[in-house]
């Protein structure tokens, strides 16, 4: 897919993260679910990660904990130098608004806005965010912005959120099962949008998957076991999006 705009390396925010010993623990009544058992980790600036494992292994526990969603129960969590386990409710919030797009299965947007007014909505509340006819551009929507999300298949819609998401140019874009509601040929295209972010953009892409194919177009894979990175696959040779199929 082209790709236009004038981004360059410096419009990135670096963004890195590390993890040290993070445990979650939900307790319900009289119930501990332990959803992350010491964590240790390292994230790379503008690579792509895929967390992979069984349901309930800690994949969306750890997803939310890096996006400021949640907090660890114990344990360092650390981003670009700084130290979000010790920000306060105000200064977290304030990071995962600079520096965090998240994207979902479901699309979330909403229905009575345009494809456009749905990627203004993230762009007006942001520091320096992209055109949002320019975002749309970057995930090949140019010509479906008047558009009505009922009016847009589920890979468009998906691809409107990705437009939102990249909009506010984030260091980092969180994808919680992004084409887990799409066939084949659509989430590829939904992929091959998320790569493209990944590649002009600099943006580290970090995806939850069920699919072990999409582990292909990853740098590295965590495989995720009972609350823990059982083992880190490293992708010597990764591959396109737009050649990948399941
Ligand atoms: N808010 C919560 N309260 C209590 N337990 C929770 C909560 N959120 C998650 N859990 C539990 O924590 C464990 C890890 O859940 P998590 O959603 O991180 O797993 P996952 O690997 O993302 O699973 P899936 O692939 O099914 O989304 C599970 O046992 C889950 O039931």
């Amino acid at each position: 897919m082209a790709v236009h705009g004038d981004f360059s390396e410096s419009d990135v925010r670096r963004a890195a993260f590390t993890g040290k010993s993070l445990r979650k623990t939900y307790v319900t009544g009289e119930t501990e679910v332990h959803a992350l058992r010491g964590v240790d980790l390292e994230i790379n600036a503008g690579e792509i990660l895929v967390l992979l494992g069984p349901s309930g292994s800690g994949k969306s526990t750890l997803l939310n904990i890096i996006g400021g969603l949640d907090r660890p129960t114990s344990g360092e969590l650390w981003y670009d130098g700084k130290e979000l386990t010790a920000l306060d409710e105000a200064d977290l919030t304030r990071f995962r608004r600079a520096n965090i797009g998240f994207i979902f299965q479901f699309y979330n947007l909403i229905p009575s806005l345009t494809a456009e007014e749905n990627v203004r909505l993230v762009t007006d509340i942001s520091d320096r965010p992209m055109n949002p006819a320019e975002a749309l551009e970057l995930v090949g929507l140019q010509d479906r912005r008047h558009h009505f999300p009922a009016q847009l298949s589920g890979g468009e819609q998906q691809r409107v959120a990705v437009a939102r998401a990249i909009a506010k140019r984030p260091g980092v874009l969180l994808c919680d099962e992004p084409t887990g509601a799409l066939d084949s040929t659509t989430g590829v295209r939904v992929l091959e949008t998320l790569a493209n972010a990944n590649r002009e953009l600099g943006t580290t892409l970090i995806l939850i998957t069920h699919n072990a194919g999409i582990a292909a177009m990853a740098d590295r894979v965590f495989n995720f076991l009972d609350g823990q990175i059982a083992s880190i696959e490293v992708n010597q040779n990764r591959v396109a999006a737009s050649e990948m199929t399941w």
